[in-house]
């Protein structure tokens, strides 16, 4: 069967501040973003369904992550004291890909131009 990737969008608004940073940059200070998180599955078709894993299972995997992130400070969150993109996206994969094998990659957007992509390794 066919091997294809799948992807789908979560969206949650978050504080955070980077603490190691110098002083004067200007992450050092709490400020907010709207995070846009990629989460991409990638693995061959099922052959009767048709699809390489229902949307609707990534989301009922995800959404319970997005819950505890939205409208929170990310500073205060167990395993992202230091809220980098790439924290984020590692933090991610770990707690989705035990629960779904055929994660591939994870999409963290801190806005339209700041992007981070993690595989996983
Ligand atoms: N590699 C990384 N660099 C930076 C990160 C990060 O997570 N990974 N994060 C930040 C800050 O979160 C900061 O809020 C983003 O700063 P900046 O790029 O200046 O973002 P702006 O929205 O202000 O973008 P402009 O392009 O200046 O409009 C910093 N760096
Ligand atoms: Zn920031």
């Amino acid at each position: 069967m066919p091997k294809m990737t799948i992807s789908k969008e979560f969206k949650f608004d978050s504080a955070h501040f980077l603490p190691y940073v110098p002083a004067d940059h200007k992450c050092a200070n709490m400020h907010g973003h709207t995070y846009y998180i990629e989460i991409h599955c990638e693995g061959e078709l099922d052959p009767k369904l048709g699809w390489v894993i229902d949307f609707n299972a990534v989301k009922k995997v995800v959404d319970p992550l997005i819950d505890q992130l939205d409208h929170k400070v990310l500073n205060d969150i167990e395993g992202l004291e230091n809220p980098t993109a790439e924290m984020i996206a590692v933090w991610f994969w770990n707690k989705i890909k035990p629960d779904l094998p055929k994660l591939a990659k994870v999409v963290v957007k801190e806005n339209p131009t700041n992007v981070c992509m993690y595989a996983g390794e």
